[in-house]
């Protein structure tokens, strides 16, 4: 039911006659102290395309981005930028200085005797004075910082200073941006400003970008492409929407948000819940299988003037969210299995404790996997 897409190897996109991308990771592996915490990972970036590694904490994406930008060697694998070959078991290792990608990482680290205009001219080498200082303020004005460029990095608050490294990193026009975590330090509504202006000046530049983040929603938002990691391994690699909506295994439905989960057996190619009974055509008689309902596939319409009894579901507890509200269910199938459940619904629907109601789902919002097969 769900797509697996792996990246194609280096050799994969020679032999198909591709466009070298701007970055490309081929079977990359990486030990420390004999543990594998990066295992033969195939990535590539296309230019302009902005691609998350997102994944829990110590899952290797921190590494695989310092191989990239050339802070980490990897213990066997190809890096490359571009046509280039900058990283490979015996001796290739171009250092970060000359890998012509920009890097920017959670703590800003600008230069405290140097002017915000000053700390983004530092990194352009090749152009004249005048240019540069231009090529700058073009920078900072695309950031909202131009009218900083002449203070110093201490007078400004977390998130300017982050908006200045942004822009510093941009200056030499990298091949590669690498990002880990840029946005985490900043509050909420700061770092959703920041992210939007990022995103239109990469997108404006045409730059391809890997950006590491633990969190689903900011890589929803900025990827063209999510790999989702694991234990050093891709568990599945797509676009958001392909991520969201045919997510690969249980693990990929988790990442995005809490759900209900239920198992059942199949029976004539159908499982039993509490939500009614479901289509599980596409498993074997007898099967074990996990159901995952996202609590936005929850759709809960009120039964007026019934009272709730031990064979109705009905509500147990109402929360405003803002947005939306969660509602606390005890669910009641026709089969006689009881559930608790979370259902998502919008903001304005408040139902009191003990308001019988009937449920339906989308279906497009719940996923079936085999657990395990019932003998
Ligand atoms: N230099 C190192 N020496 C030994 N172990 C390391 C080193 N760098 C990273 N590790 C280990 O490798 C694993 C992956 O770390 P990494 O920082 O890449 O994960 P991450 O997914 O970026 O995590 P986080 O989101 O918490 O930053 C962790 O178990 C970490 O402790």
């Amino acid at each position: 039911m769900s797509i697996y897409q792996q990246s194609p190897t280096y050799n994969d996109q020679l032999e198909n006659g591709l466009s070298g991308p701007s970055l490309m990771l081929d079977r990359v592996h990486c030990q420390f102290h004999g543990d594998s915490v990066v295992r033969d990972i195939n990535l590539h970036l296309e230019a302009g395309e902005v691609v998350c590694l997102l994944g829990p904490s110590g899952c290797g994406k921190t590494t695989l981005l310092r191989i990239a930008a050339g802070l980490q060697v990897p213990s066997s694998g190809k890096v490359f930028l571009g046509r280039s070959l900058v990283s490979a078991p015996g001796g290739v290792q171009v250092p970060p200085e000359k890998r012509n990608v920009g890097l920017a990482f959670q703590e800003s680290a600008l230069f405290p005797h140097l002017t915000v205009l000053e700390n983004v001219c530092f990194g352009i080498s090749t152009l004249p004075k005048k240019q540069k200082q231009s090529r700058a303020l073009d920078l900072l004005e695309r950031l909202g910082m131009a009218g900083a460029a002449n203070v110093y990095p201490h007078t400004l608050s977390g998130g300017q200073q982050q908006r200045v490294a942004l822009a510093r990193a941009l200056a030499p026009s990298p091949r590669v941006m690498l990002l880990d975590e840029p946005f985490s330090s900043l509050d909420a509504r700061l770092r959703d400003q920041i992210r939007d202006d990022t995103l239109h000046v990469l997108k404006e530049l045409n730059t391809a970008t890997l950006l590491v983040t633990h969190d689903p929603e900011e890589a929803m938002f900025m990827a063209d492409r999510i790999a989702l990691m694991r234990d050093g391994e891709i568990v599945q690699t797509g676009s958001p929407t392909e991520l969201y909506c045919n997510p690969a295994e249980p693990f990929v439905v988790n990442f995005f948000g809490q759900v209900n989960e239920h198992v059942g057996i199949v029976h004539d190619g159908q499982v039993a819940t509490p939500l009614g009974r479901l289509d599980a055509s596409g498993f074997d008689e007898g099967a074990n299988v996990r159901i995952l309902i996202r609590p936005e596939a929850v759709k809960v319409t009120p039964l007026e003037g019934k009272v709730a009894d031990d064979r109705t579901s009905h509500v147990i507890m109402s929360r405003l969210l803002g947005p939306t509200s969660l509602l606390h269910i005890c669910a009641h199938g026709p089969d006689g299995q009881e559930m608790h459940l979370h259902a998502k619904v919008p903001g304005v629907f408040l139902p009191e404790e003990g308001q019988a109601v009937s449920l339906e789902l989308d279906m497009s919002q719940v996923f079936l996997f085999e657990a395990e097969t019932w003998r």
